[in-house]
């Protein structure tokens, strides 16, 4: 006789597709966007939401879901069955997923020769886990060590606020276009900005297909506004897609040039630029080795980096990142660095920007500027409304992502202004 065979429990395609993205997160080490784009086009899209808000929840919470396996874990299981326990145990403690369709969907997911280590261990975490859970040093078990080393090295005891910053999602900030007005539900920052809780769906909202504000983290959107781009000026954005500072820079009525070296990211700068109404002059080509006909008046370099600042969107960059890539970063960064001084005029002025909390990444090129012929000129705390804690005394924007923390934090961005003197 045969046995019948017992359905798939509901919700299961949406685990799937989170193992996926925790699977390629960290067993191959891609971007978590990416990842998300490579998931079946067939999947509907609130399952492709919930999917990536359990990867997320398991990337942010991953040293802490680690620890309240480890005791019932003799042998390392393969990636998949571990997979399958992380995702348990974020929708048994940190999801408020019911117990059983927690245990049910995670037990269908692993596999068969692991079914029962997973039923047994998250029957044990459903009544154990909530305790133990409780009783750990999240911020530090979630940041990787050489992070919290890093951190706690440039920002002293600061490190436990920023990790704590980490914890929970990042709400949507907008930028607007000049004279639009905000959509219900929006706090009007003091920096310009408009932000809408966590979990706002940019393209349901009034306004966006007419181009009346774009998506721009609060923080991303100073190093334009220090920039302070004048109407007429001719102006370059050298690391310039997705776009949401070349159209900063635009809307201020500047005559840009904004250069993208990956053919398929000035393709979308491009698209960006036509919902939002905006012209600009787009390049494709490496800034390093790229010479304008004429030089700028102006140049905004938001350099390729690390991405540290952005962990409250980005969790899997805290897991993808490791200290050599730092290095590498700010090696790139040096030779754009020497690149946009070699294209500004005599007088002109350069923003550089990254938004790594990594202090290579940022303070550690001052020292190179003089060399490049810039002379570094200090930003003033007036200069930016609301926040005048993100000026270091030394003159330059530091932000972090535990800074208006009661609003709801702000990535952490780097930048510094410097004047052409010869
Ligand atoms: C931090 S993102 C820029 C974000 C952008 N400024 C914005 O506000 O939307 C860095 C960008 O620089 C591009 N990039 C990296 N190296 C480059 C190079 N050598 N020349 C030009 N673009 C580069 C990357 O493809 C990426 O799109």
């Amino acid at each position: 006789m045969k046995r019948p065979v017992t359905p798939p429990p509901p919700g299961l395609p949406t685990r799937r597709a989170a193992r996926d993205l925790i699977a390629a997160s960290l067993d191959e080490r891609r971007p978590l966007e990416d990842a998300l784009e490579a998931l079946p086009r067939r999947l509907d899209p609130r399952d492709r939401a919930a999917a990536h808000r359990i990867a997320a929840m398991v990337l942010r919470r991953l040293g802490s879901i680690e620890e309240v396996l480890s005791p019932y874990l003799r042998k390392e299981p393969p990636p998949p069955a571990r997979h399958a326990l992380r995702i348990g145990v974020a929708e048994l403690l940190l999801l408020d997923t019911p117990a059983h369709a927690a245990v049910a969907t995670a037990v269908a997911l692993a596999p068969k020769a692991f079914a029962g280590l997973v039923n047994a261990v998250l029957r044990k975490v459903a009544t154990e886990g909530p305790a133990v859970l409780e009783s750990l040093d999240a911020a530090r078990l979630d940041t990787p060590p050489w992070l919290w080393a890093a951190w706690h090295a440039a920002y002293g005891p600061a490190v436990r606020s920023i990790a704590e910053a980490h914890r929970g999602p990042a709400p949507l900030d907008l930028t607007p276009a000049p004279g639009a007005t905000p959509p219900g539900g929006a706090e009007v920052l003091p920096t310009g900005s408009w932000r809408m809780a966590a979990g706002t769906r940019v393209t349901d909202l009034p306004g966006f297909a007419e181009g009346r504000f774009w998506v721009q983290d609060a923080a991303a959107a100073l190093p334009a506004l220090l920039l302070a781009p004048r109407a007429g000026e001719r102006i370059a954005d050298l690391c310039a897609a997705p776009g949401g500072k070349t159209a900063q820079l635009v809307a201020a009525g500047a005559t840009v040039t904004a250069v993208e070296r990956d053919p398929a990211r000035a393709a979308r700068l491009r698209e960006n630029l036509a919902r939002l109404q905006l012209a600009a002059e787009v390049v494709q080509a490496d800034a390093a080795a790229w010479t304008p006909a004429e030089p700028f008046d102006a140049i905004l370099l938001d350099a390729p980096c690390t991405a540290t600042g952005t962990i409250r969107r980005h969790p899997d960059v805290a897991h993808a990142k490791r200290p050599r890539d730092v290095a590498s970063a700010a090696e790139a960064q040096a030779r754009l660095l020497a690149a946009a001084a070699r294209m500004l005029r005599p007088g002109g002025r350069l923003v550089f920007a990254t938004c790594s909390l990594q202090p290579e990444e940022g303070e550690a090129h001052l020292a190179r500027a003089a060399g490049l012929g810039l002379a570094h000129e200090p930003f003033a705390p007036g200069e930016l409304p609301g926040l005048p804690e993100a000026i270091t005394p030394a003159g330059c924007l530091r932000t972090r992502p535990d800074y208006w923390a009661e609003r709801g934090g702000m990535d952490g961005f780097f930048a510094a202004r410097f004047r052409r003197v010869a």
